[in-house]
């Protein structure tokens, strides 16, 4: 979520782009025509502006919410109509890759892409297993009111920012126009490992590609997330390993491994599915029992759980979401080693148990600050933003040889 990634124009139909004076601070900025924009009665497509109307806002810090925004009239008979139909047409976009959708601030007749969160998790007593809006299932004491077709998204008011401060300054019950969705990022369908390096709302994707892999077998990520503030990631748990790396006279075969050992390398990750991952408190907060947790690190227990109950991979190899939080504010920072001791872990893997197929991916997405630091500033190409060379701390990482992948988001 670079600043360049702000400033990405898609070409649209029906739409004037006009860039005079849309360059601010390295952005370049959508403004759009007025007529037109909003078409009622159409489900959410990328070509034309949709009213949807918040129906909630839940804090999560003090300067960032996460929104509900759903398609207006929904009792009514054709609304429910558009309601399904765009519910629809977002369920291939969210088995596919990291998605956007526009939001306008009418005024000043320009807009903004956010990040749709996956579906809230829904409570259900007990334990059991449930379905979300897009068929995925959840797991989780949250969003009780969620309905199919609903669009949450994480937005945080950035300082003297336009939209994200219209959008934050609207009552409940206030249209918003959205236009999407819009592809940003598709994950490969052999993709095995991801690394998720994201700063601040670029949790948004990760979640995004965490709901993705909960489904594929056998898939794994583990989210660094490094927030400004530190309440934002309040109660989040580090899935460390705190062991000793194995030692090579307990490697075995994959053949002969057993997934549910305790000495495994997947559980000492904390992947395994029967084997409580061994946690340790983000740092700087205290233990998380103790205090309350975020809304986003619940969703993200949420989207652990998701992984434990899909079905191993075929070589029984478990897949799994694990966190490592980190906040400005606490004078904590992801650290080229944080993602260092992650490759290596992988590496080990490999060593012990064989050379696995599939991608291994880097992928790192937050302002643009922290996009450069770590991977270099993407570039624009004949009006198309592109990834631009490797730089940042990545520039003095072996990762190409080391067979990662990276993508700046
Ligand atoms: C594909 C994509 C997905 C996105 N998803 C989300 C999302 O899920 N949630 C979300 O909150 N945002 C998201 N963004 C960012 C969002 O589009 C806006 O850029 C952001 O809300 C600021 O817009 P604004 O109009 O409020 O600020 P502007 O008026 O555009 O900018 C005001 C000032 O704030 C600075 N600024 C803007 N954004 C940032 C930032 N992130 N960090 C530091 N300084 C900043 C600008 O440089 C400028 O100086 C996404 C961007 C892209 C491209």
């Amino acid at each position: 979520m670079t600043r360049a990634r702000f400033a990405s124009i898609r070409p649209t139909r029906g739409l004037i782009i006009c860039l005079a004076g849309g360059v601010i601070g390295g952005a370049t900025y959508r403004h759009f025509q007025t007529k037109g924009d909003l078409e009622d009665g159409d489900a959410l497509n990328p070509q034309t502006f949709t009213p949807y109307t918040i129906v909630s806002k839940q804090p999560v810090s003090s300067t960032s919410s996460i929104f509900t925004l759903r398609c207006p009239d929904v009792d009514h008979g054709g609304a429910i109509q558009r309601q399904k139909e765009s519910d629809q047409s977002l369920q291939e976009i969210w088995q596919r890759g990291v998605w956007s959708v526009q939001a306008k601030q009418p005024q000043l007749q320009i807009a903004r892409s956010y990040t749709p969160l996956p579906p809230a998790p829904v409570e259900q007593e007990g334990d059991s297993n449930v379905t979300s809006s897009n068929g995925a299932q959840n797991h989780a004491p949250e969003s009780q009111n969620q309905q199919p077709g609903d669009l949450r998204f994480l937005i945080r008011a950035e300082k003297n920012g336009e939209v994200s401060n219209y959008l934050h300054s609207l009552p409940l019950s206030s249209t918003v126009a959205l236009r999407g969705p819009f592809p940003e990022f598709e994950l490969p369908p052999d993709v095995r490992e991801v690394i998720f390096i994201a700063g601040g709302t670029g949790i948004a994707p990760a979640m995004q590609v965490a709901h993705i892999l909960a489904r594929r077998p056998g898939t794994r990520i583990h989210i660094l997330w490094n927030t400004r503030r530190k309440d934002e990631i309040q109660g989040g748990e580090n899935d460390v390993p705190t062991g000793p790396p194995l030692k090579s006279d307990t490697r075995r075969k994959l053949s002969d491994w057993d997934p549910w050992s305790k000495i495994s390398r997947w559980n000492a990750f904390g992947f395994g599915q029967n084997e409580k991952p061994s946690h340790t408190p983000a740092r700087g907060t205290v233990k998380s029992a103790e205090v309350e947790k975020s809304v986003v690190v619940k969703e993200l227990e949420a989207l652990k759980k998701q992984f434990r109950r899909t079905p191993q991979g075929t070589d029984d190899r478990p897949g799994g979401l694990t966190t490592e939080y980190f906040a400005d504010e606490d004078h904590k920072f992801v650290k080229p080693k944080d993602v260092a001791r992650q490759m290596r872990r992988v590496a080990e893997e490999e060593e012990d148990f064989g050379q696995q197929s599939g991608t291994k991916l880097i992928l790192i997405s937050g302002p643009d600050g922290f996009i450069d630091l770590w991977a270099g500033k993407k570039a624009w190409i004949g009006g198309r933003e592109v990834q631009g060379p490797l730089g940042g701390y990545f520039a003095n990482f072996n990762v190409v040889s080391r067979g990662w992948k990276i993508w700046k988001l």
